[in-house]
């Protein structure tokens, strides 16, 4: 297997001075290909949002190995050019469970995956009460995405994740960071934040070990832009939060409207034209590359148009 584009991009990315890569939070097709048509040049898909939409249940723990691979898959072969940060949770089990993840997500085509050191019935790491394995047990995962990364000849960013900072504290969550780095983690990634100087401090700390930046709607974090997460030093910013949050309000915003009114009425752009109709869907999906790809290659279904 030739090592990934993906990755090697990424690592790119994590060792230019200059760059902070910026990732949407997408959970399925379609979210993932509207923030490719805006432009990203990454992209995060958050497991929170692989539980809500291919499960309607929320972030406790719940989607499988496959449920999140696939979905990360789906997603990384959309523009193999834009590599997917993915959310692989606890790793799913002990260290034998966790190598096959990270085998799964490298096959799948992940540029990066975040593990962390919850314990397997895990929530999102903005909700309280939840609960960690002990820190041999975080470096075992972290040693075995490592060690199944080498077997494979591949490089696929290993970010480690720690959610200690809400029941054990500041200092225990540094040690943790650390101790993950030094199993072979690339990039230190320090959940729930609370505070601009917390922040300033943890990429301070781990220096220099690339520093990784949830930024969730609604939760423990306080939100700052992309200019400033830069300054403070992180090269890793997620916004998990743009394609649930948009999908949110947007589906109930036409859910109401239809049951209201009887009827949904068209939106319209700038020029006045229809925004959002079904060819609009599935163009950002793809639709004329499709038509084109088929003529090309000799096809004649779409010689009459589409
Ligand atoms: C980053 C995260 O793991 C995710 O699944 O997107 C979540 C975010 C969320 O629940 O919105 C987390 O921070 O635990």
């Amino acid at each position: 297997m030739a090592q990934a584009k993906g990755a090697a991009k990424l690592r790119q990315w994590l060792s230019d001075p200059d760059k902070i890569v910026v990732a949407p939070g997408v959970h399925d097709g379609l979210t993932a290909r509207m923030a490719l048509s805006v432009g990203f040049d990454a992209l995060y898909m958050t497991g929170a949002g692989t539980a809500v939409s291919r499960l309607g249940q929320p972030d406790l723990g719940l989607t499988s190995v496959d449920d999140m691979a696939t979905n990360a898959g789906m997603i990384a072969g959309l523009d193999r050019d834009v590599p997917v940060i993915a959310d692989a949770d606890t790793g799913f089990g002990g260290p034998l469970m966790v190598a096959r993840t990270t085998e799964k997500y490298i096959l799948q085509g992940v540029a990066g995956f975040h593990l962390e050191d919850q314990i397997t019935t895990k929530r999102c790491g903005h909700l309280l009460g939840k609960e960690l394995v002990d820190v041999n047990t975080y470096t075992a995962r972290i040693k075995a995405a490592a060690h199944a990364r080498e077997r494979m000849g591949q490089d696929i960013v290993i970010i480690a994740r720690t959610d200690a900072l809400q029941s054990l504290g500041y200092d225990e969550a540094i040690l943790r960071l650390k101790a993950a780095v030094a199993a072979g983690a690339d990039v230190a990634f320090l959940e729930g934040m609370d505070s601009k100087e917390q922040m300033s401090k943890v990429v301070k700390e781990l220096a220099p070990t690339p520093c990784f930046l949830n930024m969730v709607g609604g939760g423990v974090t306080p939100l700052i832009n992309s200019k400033e997460a830069k300054e403070l030093g992180f090269k890793i910013v997620i916004w998990p939060m743009v394609g649930m949050t948009s999908v949110y309000l947007a589906t109930r915003e036409f859910c109401r409207e239809l049951k209201e009114t009887g009827e949904i009425k068209d939106r319209h752009d700038k020029d006045g034209k229809i925004d959002g109709g079904v060819r609009d869907v599935f163009e950002v999906c793809g639709l004329s590359k499709c038509s084109e790809f088929d003529k090309e290659m000799g096809g004649s279904s779409f010689l009459k148009g589409a």
